[in-house]
């Protein structure tokens, strides 16, 4: 195919594409798969220069759809170019700075140099708002950035908006309209179909013609933008985001200025590793001059402004096809979906498997064998499939309930939402999981014990039980595959070595259903004894602070359960013994039986961590200073504190003298 014919597909697909995605809310193709034909198209009009009138890079989004009134805006919307590595935004600062240069040679009033913005980039629905006299008259989408819909009785639902504002002239103000990432997972946990994703979720939501469901999606919306004010002008963006905040709107809480593009760079590396922990969606950060007078000598392209640039980061979602799904049987019976994926890169790494959580899940995602899914990843957690791609499917097969479990073949029984094979006692992959998680680490710590060695156990010498552990001889261990006289050994001393633990560990070790490290410490600092434990009420439970109503009954159920009670005695019965070992608090230091309090930072220490050591050398830790304070000890920048300490003439210790105590205590 010539270059000339390749221009004609793309710009067809594309606007296909963009169809999906703009006016049905409902894309076909992941961003990432979308900017790939996109950059396809962009080179081959510049190689060619041949640009055809209908080529979605001459245009801002879609022509609204008719089920709506039409909204003129009275200041155009701009879409915003992008990069995303370090270098295409040197070059893009490259390009500003001799734009400025060349300004700078020609005029007598000079430009500043560059000071840069940076902000989220929201991933949601842009919104235009209009206020006229005060009120909020019309709220729009953006449309192809001249016309939008006119959507203000959904935008209304949005509670952090406004109805009336401070500044009198016409005004329109644009920002984002968004799904917070915790609501929309709320929301697909029980909606009959689930939304594929936070930006689908939002801009179908707002562009719904009943209110009423909008408002049940409970969007937020976040601004940057004035489009367009009457009798006024800002010399900066800074200025601008002060107008805003001063009229009420909600404004992000991140907004960094730097002065140089290098610091930027720092910044956005700083930004990818803590985006995740964000409750909305962002695709990247937006970079953009601050200068007003800067922005007008730069100007604008048919599609974006020349004074700004987006940095998106590495896609966290791919859409690729579902090939089969298997069904595995965890440590607590739980039988549970596992999908196998045409392998698909996302966010640099490769991606072949991926969760549904039950069958249920997979009925309301429409998942079937066949099909395209999309697949999110963010950082370390697991891959989800979140729903499928409309239309995608080859020969879709239905994925079926297993009525047997897949490894012993017992009937499967149902309970809520999961399925359990009830043979917790010979099957296998049940028992493997139980063991290691009985031996690992945080559990009984038994060494040298994998899941090998689980399997072999089970496969070789019948090992049924997690008490049978305690019952293996030399002699058996001896005749199994790899064991030699020295693995066998080690491994009965460890196991031995088990015996003595510590009562947190063997909470952890006896695998309740989510109960974790964390819960099984707070279980042992309360009950301090098994027994105690095992006959808990559900209202000494719930009372410790991190335990909700299911875990709580998580622990009721299991030591109700007559088979574990009977295993937990024989462990005891073989000579496990759990005991409650109280956290050490030193009596003779400098801190023993002193208030002490602390203020400013110290350098590689947190707050929390300095209370803590405090506390463990035998110190009281207090807010606040008064005649009672022993002492203050005084990091970097301390607050008035550090001058009521002076004041009251409470000994001082400094942060370096602080962190000299701790080396010496902990020697
Ligand atoms: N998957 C698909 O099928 C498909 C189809 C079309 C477009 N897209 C995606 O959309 C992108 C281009 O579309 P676009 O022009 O709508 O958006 P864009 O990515 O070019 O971004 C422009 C928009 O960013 C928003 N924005 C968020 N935070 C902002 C901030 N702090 N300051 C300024 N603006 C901010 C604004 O609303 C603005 O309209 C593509 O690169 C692609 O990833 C995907
Ligand atoms: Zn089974």
């Amino acid at each position: 195919m010539d270059k000339k014919e390749r221009i004609r597909e793309l710009v067809d697909i594309i606007n296909d594409l963009n169809y999906h995605y703009y006016v049905l809310d409902n894309p076909k193709v992941s961003d990432k798969e979308y900017d790939k034909l996109y950059d396809e198209l962009v080179k081959l009009e510049q190689e060619t220069g041949i640009v055809l009138s209908d080529s979605p890079t001459q245009r801002v989004g879609a022509t609204p759809l008719e089920k709506f009134e039409k909204h003129k805006h009275l200041g155009k919307l701009w879409s915003l170019d992008k990069c995303k590595t370090a270098l295409e935004l040197k070059n893009w600062d490259t390009r500003v700075r001799r734009l400025i240069e060349e300004y700078n040679r020609e005029n007598e009033e000079r430009l500043p140099n560059p000071t840069y913005v940076v902000e989220y980039k929201f991933d949601g629905l842009t919104i235009n708002l209009t206020y006229r006299e005060g009120k909020l008259v019309q709220g729009a989408t953006r449309g192809n950035g001249e016309i939008g819909e006119a959507i203000l009785p959904q935008i209304k639902t949005i509670k952090s908006i406004p109805l009336s504002i401070k500044f009198k002239g016409t005004v329109e103000i644009q920002g984002e309209g968004l799904m917070p990432l915790s609501v929309l997972e709320e929301y697909n946990k029980t909606a009959d179909e689930p939304l594929k994703n936070a930006r689908n979720a939002a801009a179908g939501a707002l562009r719904n013609l009943d209110p009423k469901v909008t408002a049940k999606r409970k969007l937020i919306a976040y601004f940057y933008n004035v489009g367009y004010i009457e009798g006024k002008s800002f010399n900066t963006h800074l200025e601008m985001i002060d107008f805003l905040k001063e009229n009420r709107l909600p404004v992000s809480e991140y907004i960094k200025t730097f002065n140089s593009i290098d610091e930027v760079i720092e910044e956005i590396e700083r930004v990818k590793e803590v985006r995740n922990t964000l409750d909305v969606l962002t695709d990247g950060l937006v970079i953009k001059i601050n200068d007003m007078r800067t922005r007008e000598v730069l100007g604008y392209t048919q599609k974006f402004p020349r004074w700004a640039i987006a940095y998106k980061f590495e896609a966290e979602e791919m859409t690729t096809k579902l090939i089969d799904v298997k069904w595995n049987v965890g440590r607590t019976g739980k039988v549970t979906p596992t999908a196998i994926l045409e392998p698909v890169e996302i966010g640099g790494v490769t991606v072949k498997r991926a969760t549904l959580n039950n069958w249920d899940d997979i009925q309301r995602k429409k998942v079937k064998i066949g099909c395209r899914v999309w697949i999110r990843r963010s950082n370390d957690v697991i891959p989800e499939i979140m729903g499928t791609v409309e239309d995608s499917c080859e020969n879709p097969k239905e994925i079926e309930k297993p009525k047997e479990c897949p490894a012993c073949g017992s009937e499967l029984i149902q309970e809520g939402v999961h399925i359990f094979c009830p043979n917790s006692l010979s099957c296998k992959p049940q028992l493997v999981s139980r063991l290691v998680h009985y031996a690992s680490r945080d559990a009984m710590n038994i060494e040298g014990f994998s899941e090998k060695t689980a399997e072999q156990l089970y496969e070789e010498l019948g090992l049924e039980d997690i008490p049978g552990l305690y019952e293996l001889k030399f002699e058996q261990l001896i005749n199994l595959d790899r064991f030699g006289k020295k693995k066998a050994e080690n491994l009965l001393n460890a196991i031995e070595k088990s015996k003595n633990c510590r009562l947190d560990s063997f909470i952890f070790a006896l695998g309740i259903p989510n109960v974790g490290k964390k819960t099984a410490t707070d279980l042992a600092n309360t009950f301090k004894s098994l027994e105690r434990l095992m006959n808990a009420t559900y209202e000494e439970l719930i009372a410790i602070p991190d335990i909700g109503d299911k875990v709580a009954n998580n622990i009721i159920e299991f030591f109700t359960d007559e088979k574990i009670i009977s295993n937990i005695n024989k462990l005891l019965d073989e000579g496990v013994n759990p005991v409650y070992k109280e956290e050490k608090i030193e009596n003779d230091t400098i801190f023993s039986g002193k208030t002490v309090v602390v203020t400013g930072t110290i350098e590689g220490i947190s707050r929390k961590e300095a209370k803590e050591i405090i506390t463990k050398m035998g110190g009281k830790v207090s807010s606040s200073v008064s005649k009672k304070t022993d002492y203050v000890i005084v990091g970097e920048n301390p607050g008035s504190k550090y001058d009521k300490a002076v004041e009251l003439g409470i000994k001082i210790i400094t942060g370096r003298e602080f962190l000299d105590i701790i080396d010496s205590f902990s020697e």
